[in-house]
């Protein structure tokens, strides 16, 4: 299954601030669309309105047609989520973290369901044999793909990846970006990718869309946007967002 995102004129704002000020995008469904923005463009903000862990002032987000607001959990069970930085027990085994996620969720309803769909999920991230090993040992690239596999276990329609290049090295990007093709290959799910990582972007992006201040200011494929700038999709984000002003 598939599903299509569609946010319309959402604002949130917390005080004085404006984090998302009327933003509209549209994600089709199986597309991977990266979201780049400055730091405090409000792109974790949004996710965190679409995943429904929080609220906008106005607007709406529909994900497969449906409300995130009005239709409770089984909307949000097609939605998996990476964050930047998933907390894991380090004393836990990658499985007993795994279990803990689908417990909570209520993922797997008959006997074993959830132990296959564990392991299924361990094998598509490449931690097979790693999955009872403490995750104190786990180097940033496996914590990294563990999330992944904890965003997996529901076969989710929706994959919100929150930064899931930052701060790892040319290998574990790499290794990433092999597992988010594959699972895109096979299960047609629709990837929303916020990243600083422009290169990475345009490597794995149908479609770029440039958040400045809480709105959307260019959105295009990566090789238009990239078009007329020598430094490619940086040069074209650099002059859309005045030089990254906060960074
Ligand atoms: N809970 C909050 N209370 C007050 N202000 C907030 C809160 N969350 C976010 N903001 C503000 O909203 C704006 C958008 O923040 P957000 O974290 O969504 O941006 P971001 O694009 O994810 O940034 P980064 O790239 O640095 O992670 C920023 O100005 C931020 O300071």
């Amino acid at each position: 299954m598939t599903m299509r995102i569609d946010i319309t004129d959402v604002h949130r704002r917390y005080g004085d601030v404006e984090a998302l000020a009327g933003l509209d995008l549209t994600v089709d469904s199986g597309d991977a669309y990266g979201l780049v923005g400055t730091n405090g463009a409000g792109k974790s903000t949004l996710f965190g309105l679409i995943a429904g862990h929080d609220r906008p002032d106005d607007g709406r987000i529909t994900v497969g047609g449906r409300d995130v607001r009005e239709t409770g959990w089984r909307i949000r069970e097609s939605i998996g989520v990476l964050p930047e930085n998933p907390g894991f027990p380090p004393g836990e085994t990658g499985r007993e973290t795994l279990a803990f996620h689908a417990d909570v969720r209520g993922i797997g309803s008959g006997p074993g369901d959830a132990a296959e769909r564990i392991a299924g999920a361990a094998a598509t991230v490449g931690l097979a044999d790693a999955i009872d090993r403490p995750i104190g040992g786990y180097s940033k690239g496996m914590r990294r793909r563990l999330g992944l596999a904890a965003a997996l276990l529901a076969n989710p329609a929706v994959l919100l990846l929150d930064e899931p290049t930052a701060g790892l090295d040319p290998n574990g990007v790499a290794a990433l970006r092999e597992i988010l093709t594959r699972v895109r290959d096979e299960t047609g799910v629709t990837l929303l990718m916020a990243t600083h990582a422009l290169r990475e972007a345009e490597r794995v992006c149908d479609r770029v869309g440039v958040l400045d201040d809480g709105r959307l200011v260019a959105e295009g494929r990566p090789d238009d946007l990239a078009t007329g700038h020598d430094d490619g999709l940086e040069g074209a984000f650099v002059s859309l967002t005045g030089g990254g002003r906060d960074a």
